[in-house]
């Protein structure tokens, strides 16, 4: 065919460079994933839909062999591929979490599965399974601590919250821990250590797919609603995409079909939830860009540095707040600040006169011209606030992390949104005091 030489085929060949550079490199050659389809075929699964792939941004997933359409099934994973606590239950374990009491959680029965089959080696019969699991995560629980201070609120109490849980859930589960010893050589204090607890988590935590099963009695009340899902958990999380995923109880597979389209060899994406940035760095450990659904919080001692304390009426306008919810949740988000932070910022800018109005501001009327302006004011001071305070940690993040560097790029990253959010914040803040009459 003859070359384009002309400016139509200079930009055909620019689109196709900017394509090439968005697609992955395959690794399905690599041994690793020779297995894991070996293992996968063995339980009945074949796929020619798609293939393991290293992308620019998103680290590894999985690419399109073949052009998807809307409507199209993504990929049907045989229930025998399945890791739940049932898996569990019929391995050795079983019978030490029958007898132990109190029960422990499904939760903790995959984690300490998942423990002991790593520590059996090349005996586990998920071993092609475990061998493509990361190594490391970064979910705040494995944040160094440094780095947690820089988090946004309230993101860095959860990430701290996150952090006591898994402590407390390790130090709760040693004596269940140490009844397993009769099925171990060696000492179940050196196997079951707190970095494999946290490694165990995190992989359930990320990688889980939603699958309620009915409660057992061995079990304690906690729900028990995760499956591991070998190979299926190498897609990626894209909050643009639309997909159906369920388990088919006639075919007995987990099924995931995409509602958007996907071009060849680009990398085939499903939707976690409709998360914003703070949710997806506290529960999968990174931070989508562009995320539609993120925000920036403001918490309660931010908002109400911006209110006098000799307002005779704070304190009640403070309860009010608090009785009806309006003190937590308070954004900035793409389009502004949301319409909660408005109304709370109204509640708090009542004047005497109008303060027995609150019921009436809380339901989103006007009370008055001079409420609105003071609210919309006071939104634009609390937004360059939040811009200064963002732009400050960045230098830091900057200066002295080096020896962190994956854990301070995700930091950045979840920064660098917030102040990408906060800035369309205040352009849309001025457009609106511009366009006064
Ligand atoms: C279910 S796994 C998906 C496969 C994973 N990338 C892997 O290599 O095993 C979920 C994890 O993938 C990563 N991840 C998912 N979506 C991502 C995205 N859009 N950008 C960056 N990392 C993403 C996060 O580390 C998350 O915890």
């Amino acid at each position: 065919m003859k070359k384009s030489n002309g400016r139509t085929g200079r930009k055909r060949r620019r689109r196709k460079r900017l394509e090439g550079f968005m697609d992955g490199v395959n690794c399905s050659h690599q041994l690793e994933y020779i297995e894991l389809k070996k293992w996968l075929k063995e339980r009945g699964f074949e796929d020619s839909n798609l293939r393991p792939a290293e992308f620019w941004g998103t680290g590894r997933g999985l690419m399109a062999t073949k052009a998807l359409r809307a409507g199209d099934l993504i990929i049907s994973l045989p229930e025998k591929c399945l890791l739940t606590a049932g898996t569990v239950l019929s391995s050795c374990l079983g019978g030490y979490i029958g007898k132990w009491k109190p029960p422990v959680s499904p939760l903790l029965a995959l984690c300490t599965f998942l423990i002991a089959e790593k520590h059996a080696g090349e005996k586990s019969p998920w071993k092609p399974y475990l061998d493509v699991l990361p190594k490391t995560y970064t979910c705040p629980a494995c944040l160094d601590p440094d780095l947690l201070i820089l988090l946004p609120e309230p993101l860095k109490k959860k990430a701290q919250e996150q952090r006591m849980m898994i402590h407390e859930l390790f130090v709760s589960s040693k004596a269940f821990f140490s009844s397993l010893q009769p099925l171990f050589a060696e000492n179940t204090g050196i196997i079951f250590n707190y970095s494999a607890l946290e490694w165990a988590w995190c992989t359930v935590n990320t990688r889980t797919i939603y699958m309620k099963h009915p409660q057992r009695e061995c079990f304690s009340l906690e729900p028990d609603v995760y499956a591991l899902a070998p190979y299926l958990d190498l897609l990626n999380h894209n909050p643009n995409v639309q997909v159906k995923a369920a388990f088919n109880e006639q075919t007995r597979s987990y099924d995931i079909w995409t509602n958007s389209p996907c071009k060849k060899h680009q990398e085939v994406f499903i939707c976690y939830g409709p998360h914003d940035n703070q949710r997806l760095l506290l529960e999968y450990g990174f931070v989508a860009m562009d995320n539609p659904h993120s925000s920036v919080y403001v918490s309660p001692d931010t908002l109400l540095k911006y209110f006098s304390p000799l307002d005779k009426q704070r304190k009640a306008k403070v309860s009010i707040l608090k009785d009806h919810d309006f003190l937590e949740n308070l954004t900035f988000g793409w389009d502004g600040p949301s319409w909660r932070l408005l109304t709370a910022l109204k509640v708090l800018s009542l004047g005497a006169d109008e303060f027995a109005c609150w019921r009436r501001t809380l339901l989103g009327d006007v009370i008055s011209a001079s409420n609105e302006q003071q609210a919309l004011d006071t939104a634009a001071k609390i937004c360059h606030f939040l811009i200064e305070e963002t732009q400050h940690v960045l230098l830091q993040l900057k200066r002295d992390k080096e020896n962190l560097k994956t854990h301070v790029a995700l930091v950045e990253m979840l920064r660098s949104e917030d102040l990408r959010i906060l800035q369309k914040s205040a352009e849309i803040l001025c457009n609106l005091n511009l366009a006064k009459p």
